[in-house]
C-alpha cells in the first residue's frame, strides 16, 4: 500500500524510561489518523520523533520512499512535514492575513529580499485568501489574531501551517483549552481540508475522535496498545479496560 509517513521501531527513552517502545505505525495518504491514550502515553513525543523536535533513541521515520530520521525539523517542512504552532508567540501583533502571508514569504523565501515582484504579492495574496476561504477566516482576514477568540485563533494556526502546503499535518490537541462548541466547529472545518494533505491528531476528547477519525492507534505507556477503525477501536475490551476511570474520554 502507498503511505505517506511511517516509522519502524521508533523508540525514544529518558534514562531508563521509556516514553516511546518500539513503535511500528504507518500512515495512508489522505488518512484522518487519530492518535488517542491515558495521559503520559506517548502521544507528544511521538509526534516530537516524526517532525524531528527530538532525535529517537532508535528506529526510523521514513516520509514517502526516504529515511528521513536524522533530518532536522525545517527540512521535514520543506519536505512537506507540518505542525501547527501557538501564533501568540509567532505572529502576535499580525493581522490573519498578513501572518498567512508571512508564511507563504517564508516557504517561497522571499521573505527577506527586496525583489518580491507585484505578481509574486498577488499571487501571495490571493493564494493566502484562499486558504482563509476554506478555513472560514476570509471574513478575518484584517483582524489582528491577537484580537481573535481561541477558536479562531486554532484555525489561524492551521492556515500558517497549511501555507507551507503539506503533505501531512500534525495536530497535538487542536481544540485544546477552547469551549466545547467552538471545538466542534474547528474540527468541522479541519473534515473539510482537502485530501491531498494527510491529516495525524491527537485528541482527547473522544466525542471528536469518533466523529472526525477514520483510522484510530492507541498508545499506551508508550507502546500500540492497538490500532483500528473506530468501529473496531469502539469494540476492543482492552481499550475500555484502559479508559475505565477516565470516563470522560471513551
Ligand atoms: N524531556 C523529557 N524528559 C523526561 N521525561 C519526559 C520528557 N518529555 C516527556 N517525558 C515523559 O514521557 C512521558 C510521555 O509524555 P508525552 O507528553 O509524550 O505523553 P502524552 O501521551 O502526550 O501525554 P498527555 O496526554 O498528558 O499530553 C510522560 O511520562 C512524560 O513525563
Amino acid at each position: 500500500m502507498n503511505t505517506t509517513l511511517r516509522t519502524e521501531g521508533l523508540s525514544k527513552q529518558w534514562g531508563a524510561f521509556k516514553a516511546n517502545s518500539d513503535i511500528t505505525l504507518r500512515f495512508q495518504p489522505g488518512a484522518r489518523h487519530a492518535l488517542i491514550g491515558p495521559n503520559g502515553a506517548g502521544k507528544t513525543t511521538f509526534i516530537n520523533l516524526l517532525t524531528g523536535a527530538l532525535p529517537p533513541t532508535s528506529g526510523k521515520v521514513y516520509f514517502g520512499d526516504d529515511d528521513i530520521t536524522a533530518l532536522p525539523q525545517h527540512k521535514r517542512v520543506k519536505r512537506g512535514m507540518t505542525r501547527t504552532f501557538q501564533i501568540n508567540t509567532l505572529f502576535g501583533g499580525l493581522t490573519v492575513l498578513e501572518s498567512v502571508m508571512l508564511s507563504i514569504s517564508e516557504r517561497e523565501g522571499t521573505h527577506f529580499t527586496w525583489t518580491r515582484t507585484v505578481a509574486q504579492q498577488t499571487a501571495a495574496i490571493e493564494e493566502a485568501m484562499h486558504l482563509l476561504h476554506l478555513l472560514k477566516l476570509a471574513q478575518d482576514a484584517n483582524t489582528r489574531t491577537s484580537n481573535l477568540p481561541y477558536g479562531k485563533q486554532r484555525l489561524v494556526e492551521i492556515a500558517l501551517a497549511l501555507a507551507t502546503k503539506p503533505k501531512v499535518l500534525l495536530l497535538d490537541e487542536p481544540a485544546a483549552g477552547i469551549p466545547s462548541a467552538e471545538s466542534r466547529e474547528l474540527f468541522d472545518v479541519i473534515s473539510q481540508l482537502p485530501r491531498d494533505v494527510t491529516i495525524l491528531f491527537i485528541e482527547h476528547d473522544m466525542g471528536l475522535v469518533f466523529r472526525f477519525a477514520e483510522r484510530i492507534t492507541v498508545l499506551v505507556g508508550g507502546k500500540v496498545l492497538t490500532e483500528g477503525t473506530p468501529a473496531e477501536i469502539a469494540a476492543d475490551p482492552r481499550v475500555k479496560e484502559v479508559y475505565l476511570g477516565e470516563a470522560e474520554h471513551v
